[in-house]
């Protein structure tokens, strides 16, 4: 019998999982293998101080999730550290998509994202000129010629049109960009948004989620989505928040699951923890952050979080809600590489065993 968190006890059923680590004893020790489960969508929020291994944690379920057919994660990526999970040259590589330059289609934002993206009202002037455009045209080009076809007045036009440039300049909307499709093809698609602004960055996770969300709903999907969102607080922050927020709200019923890392859960909204069914708990030691943690911190957790705190990178502790559970446990080690790791001599030599012997399967 194992157990698998989001599911509970288990026989060897077939359902898929994860393999996320072990139970971890008070010495340290290593017990029973833990699982994630696979099979149902889920709200999983990993949190933990710099340095602890969320990151990590996240590639982990990344990498599951890639050896998993159903499934189709996508991970956004603004530090730039999970490109290796897709393009590791080592014996433990995912297929799968890094996209450097991430762009999506236009019409993935609603009329309401429009607005909201570029800061205009939509009841009024230049926002409600981007809310018709965006409701008539799916390209930027056509959005800018619905705004001059209008006759609105000259000055809510040009406001309209600057907005909508501005949009352009970013460099993240294209009429070829990534779609609910390409992201539900079921390899793992990484968009490595590190090189973007905060708005830009933005834009791209909230036209994501809406497109996975919007595709769920229509029913036409065979797989489910996962989005991976690392450094959540950035999203939360910004106009990406709204689509967050409807995947935690109304996400598990099309299918849709969310794991969102943060070190800063104090910068998540209430409902991003509240709406959570799992929490994965690396080191916390700010009031703040823990104080956010305890306020949704459920009844059956006897005792104060704060004294269950981890010690040491990858040591966890898992709030399972669906099954009412708590676990203390150690994420097992990555198989691909994990990007932000500081370079170290043992990585290496693992990277160039690994070459040797994939060299040495083809000669
Ligand atoms: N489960 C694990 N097994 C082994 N090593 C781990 C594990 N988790 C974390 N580590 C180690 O801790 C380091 C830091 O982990 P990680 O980069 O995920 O931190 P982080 O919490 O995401 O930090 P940041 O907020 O700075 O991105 C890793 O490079 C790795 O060496």
């Amino acid at each position: 019998m194992t157990f698998v968190i989001g599911r509970g006890e288990a026989d060897d059923d077939g359902l898929p999982k994860l393999h996320l680590g072990a139970y971890r004893a008070l010495d340290g020790s290593h017990g029973a293998d833990l699982y994630l489960d696979l099979d149902g969508p889920h709200s999983i929020l990993v949190v933990g101080k710099r340095g602890y291994g969320k990151s990590y944690t996240l590639g982990v379920i990344a990498e599951g999730l890639s050896r998993t057919s159903g499934v189709a994660p996508t991970v956004i990526d603004p530090m730039g550290v999970f490109a290796s999970l897709a393009t590791d040259s080592g014996c433990s590589s995912i297929a799968g998509t890094v996209l450097d330059d991430p762009a999506v289609v236009p019409d993935s934002l609603d009329p309401r994202s429009w607005c909201a993206l570029l800061g205009l009202d939509p009841e009024n002037g230049a926002g409600s000129l981007v809310w018709q455009a965006a409701q008539e045209r799916s390209t930027l080009d056509g959005m800018t010629m619905s705004v001059t076809e209008r006759n609105a007045p000259s000055r809510d036009e040009r406001a309209a049109i600057n907005h909508l440039r501005l949009a352009e300049s970013w460099g993240v909307f294209d009429e070829d960009g990534i779609d609910a499709e390409t992201l539900l093809s079921g390899e793992i698609t990484v968009l490595d948004v590190s090189g973007l602004d905060s708005a830009p960055m933005n834009a791209v996770c909230r036209g994501v989620g809406e497109a996975l969300y919007r595709a769920s709903v229509s029913d036409t999907i065979d797989r489910l989505p996962w989005l991976l969102v690392d450094e959540a607080h950035t999203f939360f922050d910004g106009v990406a928040k709204r689509a967050l927020e409807t995947i935690l709200t109304r996400g598990r019923a099309p299918g849709v699951s969310l794991v969102s890392a943060t070190q800063r859960p104090s910068a998540v909204p209430d409902v991003g923890i509240s709406q959570s069914d799992i929490l994965v708990s690396h080191r916390l030691t700010s009031g703040a952050d823990l104080d956010a943690l305890t306020r949704a911190q459920p009844t059956y957790l006897n005792g104060p979080l704060s004294e269950r705190m981890p010690a040491e990178p990858g040591e966890v502790v898992i709030i399972d809600d669906s099954t009412e559970t708590v676990h203390a446990a150690q994420v097992r080690k990555r198989e691909t590489a994990h990007g932000g790791n500081s370079p170290s001599v043992s990585e290496r030599a693992r990277a160039n065993t690994c070459s040797t012997e994939s060299k040495t399967a083809t000669d």
